[in-house]
């Protein structure tokens, strides 16, 4: 058993280019603290999290340190620094946890800053008997196939879901499909799955949704009012 059963690895290396604006997205104010300082303290927020480690861009020392000012909590490790695609990201920060591994490690993206302690701990839960785990929600509206901005043919929704984080699995299980992925996965539930692990779906929440756009930041402060 490890000292530190369960970690939380943060993914925040990206750009936001559909964002757009001046800094990446998961640095900017949400309601004065930004998307990345909330996604941390969620889980620095429950016992049941015993490392965080975080993943960030090499140009974003600055803002990561303004980011976490004054979050002295030892279980936040330091920084390591990402890869150009979010699996590489992944993989680096489970690469920096290997020497002293958790038992289990929760993926979730930063900007994903209104995840709460009930889907964590349900995943949690979850990872007590299932190998991995994910946070997800059924599709519930109707899909379609679009080819030169017209509708061309219904894709079915049946046994459809649309996949959150915290993504969590047994840390060594992970690592090692990390490191025989040589692709660019959605998630980290698709390179299990390369894997051959079985994945349990967790049900997510509407207000977990991953900020994107300019959009997804003002609804994200509606939601805090
Ligand atoms: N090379 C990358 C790419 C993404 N991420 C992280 O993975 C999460 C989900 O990715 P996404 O929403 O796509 O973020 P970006 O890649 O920054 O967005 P975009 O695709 O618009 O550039 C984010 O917290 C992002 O910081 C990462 O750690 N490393
Ligand atoms: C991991 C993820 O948030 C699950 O929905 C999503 O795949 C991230 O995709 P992105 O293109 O990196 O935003």
């Amino acid at each position: 058993m490890s000292q530190a059963p369960n970690a939380a690895l943060i993914v925040a290396a990206g750009r936001g280019t559909r964002f757009g604006g001046e800094i990446p997205k998961q640095y900017v104010p949400l309601r004065g603290i930004c998307a990345f300082r909330r996604s941390v303290e969620r889980f620095l927020g429950m016992e049941a999290i015993h490392l965080v480690q975080p993943v960030i861009h090499a140009d974003d020392r600055a803002l990561f340190a303004e980011a976490m000012a004054g979050l002295d909590d030892p279980r936040l490790l330091p920084a390591v620094t990402g890869g150009a695609t979010r699996s590489d990201s992944v993989r680096k920060g489970l690469q920096a946890m290997a020497d002293d591994p958790p038992d289990c490690v929760l993926v979730h993206d930063a900007a994903r800053p209104l995840v709460t302690e009930r889907i964590i701990g349900d995943v949690l839960k979850a990872l007590e008997r299932s190998k991995a785990a994910f946070a997800a929600l059924p599709v519930v509206d109707a899909l379609w196939r679009v080819e030169d901005g017209m509708a061309s043919e219904p894709v079915s929704r049946t046994g459809l879901w649309r996949a959150q984080t915290p993504q969590g699995f047994h840390f060594g299980p992970l690592l090692q499909a990390h490191l025989a992925n040589t692709g660019d996965a959605a998630d980290d539930v698709e390179i299990a799955r390369a894997a051959g692990m079985s994945v349990r779906v967790v049900e997510g929440s509407t207000e977990n949704f991953k900020i994107t756009t300019p959009q997804d930041l003002a609804r994200a402060e509606r939601l805090l009012e």
